[in-house]
């Protein structure tokens, strides 16, 4: 008897940019995002009023400049790192077991096209890669809705698999490793500091398991109960490549960047670390931000130039941010090993 070998779907979902860098596209861009309930997790009336009356018509102008400082020529770093990504990835698959697409969580390309993609190929099973290596609602989490929202509306829905975290894989932090390598080259800093993106502090209380996650030492280490923690999983994930770069613990520092709005985000936050490395007389710095997977505003803009401008202010000499993944080939294998050690 034949057997139907039908190929399996990956889809690779980033977070998402704009369409341009008018303030028209980034406003709507905001409101998509930020109207998420997983992003800005309040009620609904609340969440409408504070995104549509005060973020996105007072931010949208500002966000465009920043916007402006980082478009290219092939248009948003963010979509694009994707987009090659995923030609890497088609490159290194099996093309009679897998079919490649990507959506972004926000705008465009959507989700929604990308799975479309998928199932115009009658595939059997979809995998979906969110490009966030530590779990938060406000990510994967929304990843997952999305996706399900899409498929509810499916007459046949094949098996799906979401990839959850994998800040622990040997070729993601091996990926971290050869930049690492790359930028250190025998040159000696005097700290090294990993700036992740932050989160409301009150997300990580909701996912607190049997109350363990208190925002504190508990994040010191890394097991069950503080698997999906994501304050935990970036102090695992700085653990982890600050050893296999071997960099001396007393010069690594974790810290928590992009914070909006008034509430508590998770601590220390980036803006009070560059003003303790100065206050404290630390000249050369070198920024790792791995809970990015390819160069974007909060990256380059962020922590390259703002932050940068910031040390150097007040009084710092060397601030150096270490590139992201991109479409880099460990990387690409990486995200290759995923997919399979799930088929
Ligand atoms: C790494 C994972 C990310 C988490 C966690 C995250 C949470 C989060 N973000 C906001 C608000 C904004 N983020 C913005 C940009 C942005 N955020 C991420 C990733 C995570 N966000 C990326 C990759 C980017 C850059 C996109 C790009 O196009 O380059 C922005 C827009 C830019 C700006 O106006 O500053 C906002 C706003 C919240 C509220 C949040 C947690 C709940
Ligand atoms: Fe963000
Ligand atoms: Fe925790």
């Amino acid at each position: 008897m034949d057997t139907i070998k039908s190929r399996t779907g990956v889809l690779l979902v980033n977070l998402g940019t704009p369409d341009s860098t008018n303030t028209g596209d980034v406003r709507r861009y905001l409101r998509e995002f930020l109207m998420d309930g997983r992003v800005i997790d309040i009620p609904f009336l609340s969440r409408w009023m504070l995104v549509n009356l005060i973020i996105a018509p007072f931010r949208a102008p500002k966000s465009a400049a920043e916007y402006r400082k980082v478009w290219e020529e092939r248009g948003s770093p963010l979509l694009f790192h994707t987009e090659d990504l995923k030609a890497k990835l088609i490159q290194k698959l099996d093309p009679e077991r897998y079919v490649v697409a990507m959506g972004m969580r926000y705008q465009n390309p959507s989700i929604e096209k990308g799975l479309e993609e998928l199932m115009n190929q009658k595939v059997g099973k979809i995998i979906v890669v969110p490009l966030f290596p530590q779990y938060a609602s406000a990510t994967n989490g929304s990843v997952t809705d999305k996706v399900m929202e899409i498929a509810r509306g499916w007459q046949i829905i094949p098996e799906i698999t979401f990839i959850s975290n994998y800040l622990e894989h040997p070729l993601f932090l091996e990926a971290w490793a050869e930049l690492g390598r790359e930028a250190l080259q025998g040159k000696d800093y005097d700290k090294y500091v990993f700036s992740y993106h932050g989160l409301p502090e009150r997300q990580i209380h909701k996912g607190s398991v049997d109350g363990h996650c208190q925002l504190g030492s508990c994040c010191d280490r890394y097991g069950e109960k503080n698997q999906f923690c994501y304050r935990a999983q970036c102090f695992h994930t700085t653990r982890l490549l600050a050893e296999k770069l071997g960099l001396p613990e007393d010069k690594v520092m974790t810290c928590f960047q992009s914070r909006l709005g008034k509430d508590p985000w998770i601590k220390p936050y980036t803006e009070d670390t560059v003003k303790e490395l100065a206050s404290t007389g630390k000249k050369r710095v070198l920024v790792f931000s791995p809970a990015f997977v390819a160069d974007c505003l909060e990256t380059t803009v962020e922590v390259g130039q703002e932050y940068k401008e910031q040390f150097e202010e007040l009084g710092g000499e060397h601030w150096e941010l270490v590139p992201s993944l991109n479409s880099r080939d460990t990387w690409v294998d990486c995200v290759k090993d995923l997919v399979e050690s799930r088929n």
